[in-house]
């Protein structure tokens, strides 16, 4: 295990921070940037590991991109400017990384292998291998193409009508990526909930026509994508870890600055409501393509609540730190239908309820969620660890912020994946 570092309860968190830029939308700026014509240019990018793996993967395929203090030019060719990479391209620990670029993958007609470290290796490729297969591509991976390494030539698509057993953005987006690619026929995705939408959003800015409903995408296939700038918003998911702490640590005030709220990614904000959080949601009158606001939470005295159904895949990345919270809440909080925790970054069921347990919170693990009964004092004095998961690693850090003693945080380099400065706002705000 690499790096440990230990962590000891803070007085307060106080001040005004603005998270990093959104992990989901800067991904998919380099992406669409270099399947255009022209030049983008993209700011308040995430400068975290996931993202620069996807810089890299697309260097490979012969785009140019340039980085200076977050912004990022990316000059595309066109998705038939992409060129055969000599070498292997490598996602590290990025899920949408891997997901994404396999349905553009599929849509190139030449051959290109997908590896990543050992925690992408035990993730799930099948719900993406299965429906761009059906669209004509030639995958194969190990496990007749369930998991990296993968190997991919792509070439001419159909369209399909798929519907997706799971409420996944990186499945739809994997299949409309791969959309563009057929001769004028349409791709449709139906999912059994909405997932987020940054994808349908970010083609229309580069000029795609994309048509939507509740639950479904669709795309006509032979349409170009042209250049255009990029805002990154402030990533809600980046974001969560700060609102939660601001609720649990007494005597708190954080003002979070430009945080994305676009109605897919804001089930954490609706779940501090349903706790009886002391929050404030201001939104910036001028939206580009993703609504943002600045929000203000407070220390607040909170309840258990349920969280279930349509609800999950607008928070699943929150539900670490959510169950974190729920320690704090008088009562019972019920996490449920969250089965795809069990294929993240780890089993986060089991790595949420092992970590939580050990610091002394009352969690049970269930096979589609988890049950937390509170409120209890969490005592620390215990060594945690990341598990490699970013997500593990903040939510144990904003932990500590309350354990009676100090934890020791193991593999704490994790945190890198996503918010390269987790440990410098949390200085700042508990000066
Ligand atoms: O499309 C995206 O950018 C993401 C979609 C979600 O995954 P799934 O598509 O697997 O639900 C989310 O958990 C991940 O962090 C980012
Ligand atoms: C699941 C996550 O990301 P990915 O799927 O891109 O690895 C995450 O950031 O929590």
């Amino acid at each position: 295990m690499s790096e440990q570092k230990k962590l000891s309860n803070v007085n307060n968190l106080a001040g005004t921070i603005e998270v990093p830029g959104d992990k989901s939308i800067s991904h998919r700026a380099v992406m669409f940037g270099s399947l255009a014509n022209g030049k983008t240019v993209i700011t308040n990018f995430l400068m975290g590991a996931d993202c620069l793996s996807t810089v890299d993967c697309f260097r490979k395929m012969g785009v140019s991109i340039d980085i200076q203090e977050g912004t990022v030019t990316v000059e595309g060719k066109g998705y038939d400017g992409l060129v055969e990479p000599s070498s292997i391209l490598d996602v590290g620990n990025s899920g949408t990384t891997t997901r994404l670029m396999m349905g553009i993958l599929a849509g190139s007609s030449f051959h290109s292998c997908i590896i990543g470290d050992e925690s992408i290796a035990k993730r799930p490729m099948a719900r993406v291998t299965k429906p761009l297969r059906l669209m004509g591509a030639k995958i194969d991976g190990r496990e007749n193409g369930q998991f990296t390494p993968l190997a991919i030539r792509g070439g001419e698509l159909h369209g399909i009508k798929y519907e997706s057993p799971v409420a996944s953005a990186q499945v739809k987006s994997a299949i409309l990526l791969a959309g563009l690619k057929t001769n004028q026929e349409e791709t449709t995705v139906i999912e059994p909930h909405k997932s987020r939408d940054h994808t349908e959003r970010m083609l229309r800015a580069f000029g795609v026509e994309v048509k939507e409903d509740e639950i479904s995408a669709t795309v006509k296939g032979g349409q170009s994508l042209t250049a255009t700038n990029i805002f990154v918003p402030g990533d809600i998911s980046s974001a969560a870890f700060f609102l939660v702490a601001g609720a649990i640590v007494p005597n708190s005030e954080i003002i979070l600055k430009n945080v994305g709220i676009n109605p897919t990614r804001t089930g954490i904000l609706d779940v501090l409501k349903m706790m009886g959080a002391s929050i404030e949601i201001i939104p910036h009158k001028e939206d580009a393509f993703e609504p943002i606001a600045d929000i203000v939470i407070k220390t607040s005295s909170l309840k258990g609540t349920t969280i279930s159904g349509d609800l999950i895949p607008k928070l699943i990345d929150e539900i670490p730190v959510i169950a974190l919270l729920a320690t704090q809440a008088e009562g019972e909080t019920i996490i449920k239908d969250a089965s795809e925790l069990k294929v993240k970054e780890t089993n986060r069921i089991d790595t949420v309820v092992g970590e939580l347990s050990k610091i002394g919170a009352t969690i049970k693990g269930t096979d589609d969620g988890m049950i937390i009964t509170g409120k209890t004092k969490l005592v620390g004095n215990a060594t945690v660890s990341s598990h490699g998961d970013h997500r593990i690693g903040m939510m144990l850090a904003v932990a500590s912020c309350i354990t009676q003693d100090a934890i020791t945080l193991y593999d704490a380099k994790a945190i890198e994946v996503s918010y390269p400065n987790f440990f410098d706002h949390l200085a700042l705000l508990s000066k």
